[in-house]
């Protein structure tokens, strides 16, 4: 029998999952990942304790499906994407705490050179902003005692999640990342597929310390036969919302996927032509397989499921995230209230950092339902205007598949459909990102012959059809812009 073994390294969570050919859960494991905050602004992982969580993570989701390592026919990675590990070659071991996708402390220089972003934007799709790899680096080497002369002589290795883990897995044997991670550090070039020296020189990075760069499906070698009880080989890697949108299948232009999480993220497959967004979106690299690179456009939303925790842990309107449900669904409508969770500012379309949340429209006769409606509502209302900024891209999306972890909400998801005018899909599978990851991992190992093979395997569970008409939804999406243009803060762009 087939098993795929996938390791999925989030934010807030490490798991393993093992599935058989079909997508289907053999077993898994999963540790809850602590962060730091030392700072304001400063968001950190200890990437030993990620480490470590991924071995028993491993071990058991292997205990849990009751397979040893000779039984799994490939591994595939899946992370967090953009975190910044630095650390010495010779002993392995981290030189600074990893820093964070989320972490801030780099936004005065971004600041400062606003000016460079088109340039940065033609050779990575990406903006300047404290969010990508680049200048986090840049404040380790400049910040960490020794740091810039032990890079320049070779001493330390840079790398994403997937690179920490990828040395790890090999014994420091592979010193490796894929092209979806590698574009997600405002230091390769997508359109060329390598590592831009003009970036390199801009963020004063030196090359001795970047990993080599390879396909998403590719030949990883093995993992270090003490760890799990035997080699593994390992077949894959891809940040996870690449991950995702393999694991929903979405192969051709046009498809699209978005992840519903802690934020939400949407991505959509342009093909084989890297597009530059002419509306504040960033193009990435979707996959790359056989040298081929695949590109996407993503809209990234900061809150999408962390309105929901907001309302049961900071305003004690819900006891859980699942009553939001039926509480939605207590009243017809939100009658003129919106919700707009820009906590930390407001991402794509608006990349502005300074606007702030706010709860607008409110009435004698507003309520707790109203409000919880609201927030998520405002999920459908932030998406719309992601699918909107795609549309005056030129690409416009005849369907999106969901996944994450509110899509269980089936008033969401219509919600969603209803709001966006466009018919809303959930799989069967929704550990989509995970999937994905076993998907490429089962393409080297010769597992699935084609892209294609692959897609004949994606199952849909619910189809969601707009059911509100169409000049209903448009009304209730200009009282969302309404209400954004009221919390965007004076000096945004
Ligand atoms: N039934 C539900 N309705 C609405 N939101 C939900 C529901 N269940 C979970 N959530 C939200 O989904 C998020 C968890 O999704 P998950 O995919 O596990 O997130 P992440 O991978 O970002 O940690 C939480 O923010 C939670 O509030
Ligand atoms: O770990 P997640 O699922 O919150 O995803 C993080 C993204 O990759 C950040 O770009």
């Amino acid at each position: 029998m087939t098993a795929l073994l996938a390791i999925d390294q989030g934010t807030t969570s490490t798991r393993a999952i093992i599935f058989d050919i079909n997508g289907n859960k053999l077993g898994s494991s999963q540790c809850e990942l602590p962060q730091s905050f030392p700072n304001p602004g400063w968001v950190e992982h200890d990437a030993v304790h990620i480490w470590d969580d991924t071995v028993a993570c491993v071990q058991g989701a292997l205990a849990d499906a009751g397979l040893a390592a000779d039984d799994i026919d490939a591994l595939g990675i899946t992370n967090q994407r953009e975190t910044t590990v630095l650390w010495d070659r010779a002993n392995g071991q981290p030189v600074h705490p990893a820093i964070v996708w989320q972490d801030r402390r780099t936004s005065a220089f971004c600041q400062q050179h606003q000016d460079r972003n088109d340039w940065l934007n033609e050779k990575t799709g990406l903006l300047l902003d404290p969010y990508f790899s680049a200048t986090k680096l840049t404040w380790l080497l400049d910040n960490v005692p020794d740091a810039r002369v032990r890079a320049e002589r070779g001493e330390l290795a840079f790398g994403t999640i997937d690179s920490w883990l990828m040395w790890n897995l090999t014994g420091g044997r592979l010193h490796v990342t894929d092209a979806t991670n590698a574009s997600r550090t405002a230091l390769f070039n997508i359109a060329r597929n390598e590592w831009d020296d003009e970036l390199l020189a801009f963020f004063k990075i030196p090359r001795a310390v970047l990993p080599e760069v390879r396909d998403s499906a590719a030949d990883y070698g093995e993992t270090e036969p003490g760890l799990f009880g035997g080699a593994i080989a390992i077949g894959g890697i891809a940040g996870d919302q690449q991950a995702a949108t393999i694991g929903q299948a979405c192969f051709k232009p046009g498809m699209s996927k978005s992840t519903y999480g802690t934020g939400c993220f949407l991505v959509l497959n342009t093909g084989s032509e890297f597009k530059r967004s002419q509306n504040r979106l960033l193009s990435t690299i979707a996959y790359r397989i056989k040298g081929e690179t695949t590109y996407a456009l993503e809209g990234s939303i900061f809150v999408a499921g962390a309105a929901v925790q907001w309302l049961r842990d900071a305003m004690h309107l819900i006891r859980a995230a699942g009553e939001t449900e039926k509480i939605a669904k207590s009243i017809p409508d939100t009658d003129g209230v919106y919700l707009v969770p820009a906590f930390t500012g407001l991402g794509a379309p608006y990349w502005d950092p300074e606007a702030r949340g706010a709860i607008l429209g409110l009435t004698r006769d507003s309520g707790i339902a109203h409000i919880v409606r609201a927030a998520l509502e405002s999920v459908g209302y932030q998406t719309r205007d992601l699918i909107d900024a795609m549309e005056k891209d030129a690409l416009a999306l005849t369907e999106l598949r969901v996944d994450g972890g509110m899509v269980v909400n089936d008033w969401l998801s219509q919600s969603l459909a209803d709001l966006l005018q466009i018919p809303v899909v959930r799989p069967e599978t929704v550990e989509t990102t995970a999937l994905g990851a076993a998907f490429l991992a089962g393409l080297t190992a010769g597992v699935y012959e084609s892209l294609e093979d692959i897609a004949s395997r994606w199952r849909a569970q619910t189809r969601f059809e707009p059911q509100m008409e169409a000049a209903r939804a448009k009304k209730l999406l200009a009282g969302w812009h309404d209400a954004v243009a009221r919390v965007r803060s004076a000096n945004a762009v």
